[in-house]
């Protein structure tokens, strides 16, 4: 599918999607329960979708309304040998621990990006707990034969978060007086949002530092009803549309989430943006902007729409922790530089920082998302402000996190032309 987008003033209102953080945790808890769990404000992201399915095969019936799933579960009976994560990482690294809480082998796969993303953690820390795991060099597929036996253990959570929210959420349901240690750890907010959902589920941990995760007694996950927060990583991109090319509200979006991406709160405001956040709802409006500082080591989903937002500053804005972008969808920190590049804004990678040089002027061009949804949003944002048209390749990468993205953008007053058979 090919979008183009033409410059434009953003002006309206609208309400945020669900976050795929917060839906596929809750899946596995619903999963991880005895009872029917009720999810509401359902996402149905590719990646919320993936979480359903696999949670399906691992044992749950799922009965979707109009406005809620509900699932119920007898906690892990996996109904298939196989299981799917489509192309989600958050997927594939927290299910896979809680599938091997089952005895019979299984085999866990994914398609597109998440064939190249890396997997060989699996390979080190299960067979700690009593897994016997095999990967293709580190890549899928995973060859898993449980059942997991949560043990006192040390783990680097340098590459990724996710590995630990697996197995946080796989020992919630089986551990007694053990401890997770953490060197390192990454992205701790994510980490602070499974907790959160896990406390919601019954389940306790008790947490030090980001560095050690104890569990007790053994608890179980109780079967409960959870609605769905609105999500920061895809609003982000709405809040910079409207901070680099007119006004919006954005709604149904908590500033005391635990989500990482509320974090844009505070690189808007670095920019100069002008921000009114109630406790569901942003309202945020163009004002003169500014080349800005930051780091978003523990919140990497943001550097796409900062780099949208430095691209309008002027001056040269510096985002830290581009090391973390290696292994997402694409390289983003490569596919960034090279697709702002095709439409004029200069990038730099030096070590674990990224320079941009903004306020030179965005230009109209054809650029590719490289499958990556973060950076189709991007390039749309960019084009709000650009001298012409930009014309986003693969523009459908979106659906992954955000199929709502352009029927967004398009409320808020974006120029949007969708082409669905290029
Ligand atoms: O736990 C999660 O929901 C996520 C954690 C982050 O990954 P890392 O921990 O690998 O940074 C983030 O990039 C990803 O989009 C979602
Ligand atoms: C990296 C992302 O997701 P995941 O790692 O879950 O595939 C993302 O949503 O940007």
């Amino acid at each position: 599918m090919q979008v183009t987008v033409s410059p434009g003033i953003i002006k309206g209102t609208v309400t945020a999607n669900p976050s795929k953080s917060a839906m596929q945790r809750a899946v596995a808890a619903a999963l991880l329960a005895n009872g029917t769990s009720i999810i509401r404000n359902p996402g149905l992201s590719n990646d919320c979708l993936a979480a359903l399915e696999v949670a399906e095969n691992l044992g749950a019936r799922i009965k979707r309304t109009d406005d809620h799933f509900e699932i119920t579960s007898n906690g892990i009976k996996p109904f298939y040998d196989e299981i799917n994560c489509g192309e989600s990482g958050l997927g594939i690294r927290m299910f896979t621990p809680i599938a091997a809480l089952a005895a019979i082998p299984i085999t866990i796969v994914g398609h597109g990006s998440l064939t190249t993303r890396p997997m060989h953690f699996f390979e080190e820390v299960l067979p700690q707990l009593d897994v016997k795991c095999t990967t293709q060099e580190g890549k899928l597929p995973l060859h898993i034969k449980g059942p997991l036996q949560p043990k006192n253990i040390t783990i680097d959570g340098s590459l990724s978060s996710q590995f630990l929210t697996g197995l946080l959420m796989a020992y919630g349901a089986a551990a007694e007086d053990v401890t997770i240690t953490v060197k390192d750890l990454k992205s701790k907010p994510y980490i602070a949002l499974t907790l959160q959902l896990m406390a919601h589920f019954g389940v306790q941990v008790k947490e030090e530092n980001f560095e050690t995760f104890s569990f007790g007694k053994k608890q179980s996950y109780n079967a409960t009803d959870y609605t769905v927060e609105g999500d920061w990583s895809g609003a982000a991109f709405l809040l910079v549309a409207a901070a680099v090319a007119g006004k919006a509200e954005v709604q149904h979006l908590n500033t005391a989430s635990a989500q990482s991406d509320k974090a844009i709160l505070e690189a808007l405001e670095k920019a100069g943006t002008s921000i009114l956040p109630g406790m569901f709802t942003v309202n945020i409006q163009k004002n003169g902007l500014k080349a800005f500082e930051i780091d978003a080591t523990d919140c990497p989903d943001l550097f796409p729409p900062l780099v949208a937002l430095a691209a309008n500053c002027n001056g040269t804005t510096k985002i830290k922790g581009v090391s973390r972008l290696a292994h997402k969808e694409s390289d983003r920190g490569l596919t960034l530089q090279q697709e702002f590049g095709k439409m004029g804004i200069r990038i730099d990678l030096q070590g674990d920082d990224m320079l941009v040089h903004g306020g030179t002027g965005i230009k109209g061009a054809q650029v590719h998302s490289h499958n990556d949804h973060r950076i189709a949003m991007a390039c749309a944002v960019a084009a709000l402000t650009a001298d012409g048209p930009v014309v986003i390749e693969n523009a459908e990468a979106v659906n992954k996190s955000y199929p709502e993205f352009y029927d967004h953008l398009q409320l808020l007053g974006g120029k949007i032309a969708v082409e669905a058979n290029s």
